[in-house]
């Protein structure tokens, strides 16, 4: 039996700085909100085929909740964390209070995410990306990596992460994962413990609707998106917020070539998240 090494605990900025400043590079940083899951594990395995040194955060950004969202119920499973990332061999978890990111008396800087951060999550979530982009800018200031990986699950974060490093000249690489699924293709995601057994049964139809547009492709857009409707229609429970057709990046969908078909649902007071890419018109 082989015993891993738990990775260094930092809580506080001036901690994190003194840490990474010896470790060996390049440095990859994923951040996360903590209860971890094989997606997370994923992200933890690309950062370290790809770096040198690998440091994950688990916080769970207050700036990123609106008023009557889960942020006092949002899990956190701190000891769990840390053993699933001792076994992923992690080098350092950043795990600070809040006032450590927001400290008292600060004048309130934030990233504005511009237009693209308004529609879809953005709409239902008014402020969601500020809170985002703004708690991101502020690891990649702490951490300094020199890559950061994300997971495609959440697609318009990643592709807003991406906008804001290229239009900030920030000298970060980004790096995307593909969604991490169950058997039945219903995506990981730290709130599906939130599901009751009936409401965990359906969510798998988000996904089956996702291939089902995936697959009319060929036909164009309105074909995309009538079979996912029609699919999505099969589990009248799940009440959707959007089911839209986007890209490049998070505009509106070309008429033929690559797409992206984005979903959010409501399964009770779960909301769901998927998308997958679509290829529109005669591209094959
Ligand atoms: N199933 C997954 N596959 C790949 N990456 C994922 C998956 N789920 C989450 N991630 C990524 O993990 C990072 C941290 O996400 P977060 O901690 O919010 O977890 P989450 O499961 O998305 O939780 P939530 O329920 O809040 O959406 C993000 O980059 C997110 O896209
Ligand atoms: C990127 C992130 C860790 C910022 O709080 C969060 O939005 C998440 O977990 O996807
Ligand atoms: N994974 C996205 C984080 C959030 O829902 O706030």
């Amino acid at each position: 039996m082989t015993t891993s090494t738990r990775p260094v605990v930092a809580e506080t900025a001036a901690q994190l700085r003194e840490v990474v400043a010896g470790l060996p590079g390049p440095v990859a940083l994923v951040p996360t909100m903590g209860a971890l899951h094989e997606g997370h594990r994923t992200l933890v395995r690309t950062a370290r085929e790809r770096a040198g040194s690998v440091v994950v955060s688990v916080f769970v950004n207050p700036t990123q909740f609106g008023p009557g969202e889960d942020l006092d119920r949002y899990p956190r499973t701190w000891n769990a964390d840390l053993d699933a990332l001792t076994e992923e061999r992690a080098d350092v978890v950043f795990h600070p209070p809040v006032d450590e990111v927001y400290p008292p008396g600060a004048l309130g800087v934030t990233v504005d995410p511009g237009p693209r951060g308004a529609v879809l999550e953005g709409a239902v979530r008014p402020g969601h990306f500020a809170g985002v982009l703004t708690v991101v800018a502020k690891l990649f200031g702490l951490a300094r990596p020199d890559l950061a990986v994300f997971g495609e699950k959440d697609y318009q974060q990643l592709t807003l992460v991406r906008a804001m490093v290229r239009e900030l000249a920030l000298p970060v690489e980004v790096v995307g994962v593909p969604t991490v699924r169950e058997d039945d293709g219903m995506a990981l995601s730290s709130r599906n413990r939130y599901l009751s057994p009936g409401e965990r049964a359906r969510a798998a139809t988000v996904n089956r609707a996702l291939r089902a547009g995936a697959d009319a492709g060929p036909r164009g857009a309105e074909a995309v998106l009538a079979a996912a409707r029609e699919v999505l229609a099969t589990a009248p429970q799940l009440v959707p917020d959007y089911l839209e057709l986007t890209d490049p990046h998070l505009g509106p969908a070309p008429a033929a070539g690559p797409a992206r078909l984005l979903v959010a649902v409501r399964a009770g007071s779960t909301r769901l998240l998927d998308n997958t890419a679509v290829l529109l018109g005669g591209h094959r």
